[in-house]
């Protein structure tokens, strides 16, 4: 397919792309194939053909983790398979079978310099030119971790000194830390690809395109999120779209590299959304913002002339990483009303705390948003107004929040689309039931479900549709025309 964008250098950037053309939103821009893929560093085993998670089954052949026959003769392991073999080298079976190992890190790296073999051209004009950062990365602890356990590994214990050398699988470790993208999770554990043209994308915390992988063939379709005018660069975003400024900055910094100076991370209040603003536990009249968010050790001081709080970055950081840890228990429940409860408890308990929007309760907002309806003593059905407009309350607050940061068709708009379409109608019907409204009225009043239906649809059935958002986008589409249906025999 013929692409719709140029690729562009300069000092900031390096390598970058802009649009060729005017581009609608949803249009796709450009396809790309994965050069290599596999699992990602610090791994726990996992079968290295389907990536579910293994304890105790090997590949009888070079003894590193398969899961089964089949996955064992599938076409992705057979030349790491050759190469552990032919040096004798087994995979160590670990005490925890559940905790990352680091024997694993060697794989992609190796299925790299494979893939260099069997495909040179595409090696010299797509990898060879990629960023590495290998003057920051260095100067990291990962740098000694990567000699261990790939470069090291790779060269003197799976004998392939002869063909590679240590300044080529140093490139290829520092290719993969700058430009892979994470293949999400297919049931087993998500892994990782390089994407050559992709990779070259740059990156906003407010991005203007949008990538889709495919479940058969690893393809990544990538579209623009919102209409973008010819000669006007494409964004990636290279981080977590909810986080805060101060993590998004610090991941950046940390695994990309650059200090991100994007119109995002440079408004104290991230463009009014205030993801990254904390009520001042000193007066009633201001909330504390940083007075530098470029600035990662900027003083934090209250908006209150009167008041004069101030407190430090490293605090705030301090706050937030103690903080995230509650998230990540929250993370841990299974989906049920125990999930529900325990993270209404927290935001009750850090209202006093946080913006109502700051990054920490929009994300757990975002998943109570999809929790209520679904769970045991919480199905839509059972719900009473009041939860439903909670529901609807927490959607819109979501819905709002991306119209800024991440606007246009992204997925996680198409989601809570889809969550929001479902209080709406029942909060009409129970209307409507109650003879608060009549027929006319209630017609009228789903017009808005059957909108989200429409648009819900439309953003998730680009997805695919075997993914878990395909999968909603379908489900949306037939719960779309039923609305329609009814709307018409009312
Ligand atoms: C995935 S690569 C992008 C392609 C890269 N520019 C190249 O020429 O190969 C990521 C690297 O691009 C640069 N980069 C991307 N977005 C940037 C931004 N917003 N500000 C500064 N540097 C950026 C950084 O050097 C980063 O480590």
């Amino acid at each position: 397919m013929e692409k719709h964008c140029d690729i562009l250098e300069n000092e900031k950037f390096g390598r970058y792309l802009i649009a060729n053309k005017d581009l609608d939103a949803g249009e796709i821009i450009f396809t790309d194939t994965p050069f290599v893929f596999g699992p990602k560093s610090d791994t726990p085993p996992l079968c290295l053909a389907c990536y579910c998670p293994v304890e105790n089954t090997v590949c009888s052949r070079c003894g590193w983790p398969i899961c089964s026959e089949a996955c064992e003769k599938a076409a992705q392991h057979q030349a790491e398979c050759d190469v552990f073999l032919g040096a004798k080298v087994k995979f160590q079976p670990p005490e925890d079978w559940s905790a990352p190992s680091p024997q694993l890190d060697c794989i992609t790296p190796l299925r790299m310099l494979i893939a260099k073999e069997n495909n040179p051209d595409r090696w010299q004009h797509e990898l060879d030119v990629m960023e590495t950062h290998t003057g920051e990365r260095i100067k990291r602890p990962s740098w000694e971790a990567d000699q261990n356990n790939i470069v090291n590994f790779l060269i003197n214990h799976c004998k392939l000194g002869a063909k590679f050398n240590h300044d080529l699988l140093e490139k290829i470790c520092g290719i993969l830390a700058v430009n892979a993208v994470e293949i999400p999770s297919r049931g087993g554990f998500s892994s990782r690809a390089i994407y050559p043209y992709l990779a070259i994308a740059a990156h906003n915390c407010v991005p203007n395109i949008i990538h889709s992988i495919q479940y058969d063939d690893l393809t990544v379709l990538v579209r623009a999120a919102v209409p973008i005018k010819s000669g006007e660069t494409l964004y990636l975003s290279y981080t977590h779209a909810l986080s805060p400024t101060i993590i998004r900055r610090e991941y950046l910094l940390e695994s990309k590299y650059f200090n991100c100076e994007c119109h995002r991370c440079a408004d104290t209040t991230e463009l009014g959304t205030h993801l990254s603003t904390i009520k001042c536990s000193k007066c009633d009249n201001g909330v504390i913002l940083s007075s530098n968010p470029l600035d990662s050790e900027a003083q934090w001081n209250c908006t209150d002339k009167n008041c004069g709080f101030k407190t430090s970055a490293a605090a705030m950081r301090k706050m937030l990483t103690v903080i995230q840890t509650e998230v990540d228990q929250l993370d841990s429940l299974e989906p049920g009303p125990l999930a529900i409860e325990q993270r209404e408890a927290f935001i009750n308990k850090y209202k006093s705390v946080f913006h109502p929007r700051h990054s920490v309760l929009l994300s757990v907002k975002y998943t109570l948003a999809e929790l209520y309806g679904r769970v045991e003593g919480y199905t839509i059905d059972e719900l009473p107004d009041l939860m439903l407009e909670r529901k609807v309350e927490m959607c819109r607050l979501v819905l709002n929040t991306l119209d800024v940061i991440l606007p246009g068709d992204t997925r996680m708009r198409g989601i809570m689309l889809y969550e929001l379409h479902a209080p709406l109608m029942y909060l009409a019907r129970s209307e409507f039931g109650s003879g608060l409204l009549i027929k006319e009225q209630l017609k009228e009043k789903l017009r808005e479900p059957l909108q989200c239906l429409a648009d819900a649809a439309r953003i998730l059935q680009r997805e695919d549709p075997q993914s878990p958002e395909g999968i909603i986008g379908n489900i949306a589409y037939q719960s779309m025309e039923q609305l329609k249906l009814s709307l018409e025999t009312l």
